[in-house]
């Protein structure tokens, strides 16, 4: 399809490399060194796409952006920026930019962009599904719900709103913290990050605060504390709704007075500490059940951020895929791709542990499958057959059971063990003890010592069976369990 595009830009260098590659495209070209050249040619040109760039002599293509777009409004924009910042992709969607390419950008990525550019036609429409453009990015997903928690994002990295971020674990919280402190103009003071369902009750608000000398049995040092820690920086409070009340309490009095006193101390020390706070279970509930403050909730929750299930953003799915599977290579794993089939099977799965457990997934199949391409048959297995169990189930005696038993359920079902049988364990036991035994040797790195100790089995009778079942520990070494497994 071509087009006519403009192309506003102060470099005549980038000016005419863009010229020549989307005239070779096919396309009608003309240029603009600045904002108000283009201004000036959008009504007789009648550009289809604008091209701009974000630092020009005359004005910011972000800020002008909303009203180039106003000259022709069904005209679709790409923003091309060397400032290759989350803050400025959100900044640029949030303007209505149709796609946003970090500068320097490959000309095939810029004629391919222009292309879904045409092909939509609409500046609002989602971004083309070429490859994983991550460039270094943190959060990837261009889904809707992703691209509403971005414009979030971009609305609270200059100030220091307290933020909520809200979402089943693993849908990415401490992410979103991170990329807040990360663009904003605490990101060269520290970001800490306490998790109140990882440390014991009665240590927390020393754990927070800092103790000094002699304040409890055990204190025989003052000790410094996660909101000292933070001075100038983020604190990441996950899992608030684990926080006791006393806490609750203290930590309320703090973000009112924007100041603290340790645990048995009297000097008032001031917090300059923005402050985020996270959680997977629904604060509401503990409010009523008295197990939280409402009036801390009210003081949190200044600004939400909802981050969906993966399950609701299935757009997001294959992009977070390959980008797992690069990571996974730049780390030095094999380098593997998704089949067709694997795509959809990945489309298909629940998902209940999230975008941890598709990295999880994506990192031991990357390991485990032998083709350059994953097909759809490891990931069913991977899956758990599109049972929905992930690593995140937890309680393997119930969940693990329910899996087997239904898949039992088919198989005799299905007419496959006769009456006349002799052999039901020798058959079935191994497809169970393989599995087990190759995930137990990624978690251990191809270690059998470590791996016989983690099942708790001795280490000759784990060669034993691992020679039965053809299992060779040495295609597993380089395997990383993904840290969570
Ligand atoms: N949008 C995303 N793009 C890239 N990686 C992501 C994204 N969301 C999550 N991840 C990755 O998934 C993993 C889980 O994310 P994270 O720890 O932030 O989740 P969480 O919601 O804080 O989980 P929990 O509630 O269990 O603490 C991390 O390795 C993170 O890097």
């Amino acid at each position: 399809m071509s087009g006519r595009i403009l192309v506003v830009d102060d470099d005549a260098a980038i000016r005419t490399v863009v010229r020549e590659a989307l005239r070779r495209a096919g396309h009608s070209v003309e240029l603009a060194p600045t904002l108000a050249a283009a201004r000036a040619r959008i009504p007789a040109f009648e550009p289809d796409v604008l091209i701009t760039d974000v630092i020009l002599p005359d004005g910011n293509g972000l800020d002008m952006l909303a009203g180039l777009i106003a000259l022709r409004p069904q005209m679709p924009a790409i923003v091309m920026s060397a400032q290759n910042t989350l803050a400025t992709a959100v900044r640029a969607t949030e303007e209505g930019a149709f796609d946003y390419l970090p500068k320097p950008f490959d000309l095939a990525e810029l004629c391919r962009s222009v292309e879904a550019a045409l092909a939509i036609g609409r500046r609002d429409a989602m971004a083309p599904d070429t490859d994983v453009d991550t460039d270094g990015l943190p959060l990837i997903g261009r889904s809707p719900a992703m691209q509403d928690v971005y414009r979030t994002i971009a609305r609270v990295v200059a100030n220091d709103l307290t933020v909520l971020v809200l979402g089943e674990s693993g849908t990415g919280k401490e992410l979103v913290a991170q990329a807040i402190h990360d663009l904003g103009p605490r990101a060269a003071r520290p970001f800490v990050a306490i998790n109140m369902a990882a440390i014991p009750r009665d240590l927390i608000e020393s754990e927070l605060f800092g103790h000094e000398r002699g304040a409890f049995t055990g204190a025989a040092q003052r000790s410094v504390g996660r909101f000292e820690q933070a001075q100038g920086g983020t604190l990441f409070l996950d899992e608030i709704g684990d926080m006791p009340i006393d806490a609750q309490t203290r930590l309320l009095r703090v973000l009112q007075a924007g100041a603290f006193t340790t645990v048995g101390g009297t000097r008032q020390i001031v917090a300059d500490v923005r402050v985020i706070a996270a959680t997977h279970k629904d604060l509401t509930t503990l409010i009523a059940a008295g197990r939280f403050r409402e009036d801390l909730y009210y003081r949190l929750n200044v600004v939400p951020v909802r981050l969906p299930p993966l399950r609701q953003r299935g757009s997001d799915i294959i992009d977070l895929a390959r980008h797992f599977l690069d990571r996974a290579a730049a780390d030095g794993l094999p380098r593997k791709h998704l089949s067709e089939e694997a795509c959809a099977r990945l489309l298909r799965h629940d998902w209940p542990g999230n975008v941890r457990e598709l990295e999880n997934v994506m990192r031991r199949t990357a390991v485990l499958a032998r083709a350059d391409v994953i097909a759809a048959a490891l990931l069913d297995q991977e899956l758990g057959g599109g049972t929905g169990v992930s690593e995140e189930a937890g309680d393997p005696d119930g969940a693990l059971a329910d899996v087997i038993d239904r898949w039992l359920a088919g198989w005799f079902g299905g007419g496959n063990a006769s009456p006349d049988a002799d052999d039901l364990y020798e058959r079935l036991l191994p497809a169970f003890e393989g599995p087990l035994l190759r995930h137990v040797l990624v978690a251990a790195r191809g270690n059998q010592l470590r791996a016989a100790r983690m099942l708790g089995i001795n280490r000759n009778t784990l060669r034993k069976k691992l020679s039965a079942l053809g299992i060779e520990p040495s295609d597993l070494r380089r395997a990383d369990a993904g840290g969570d497994a």
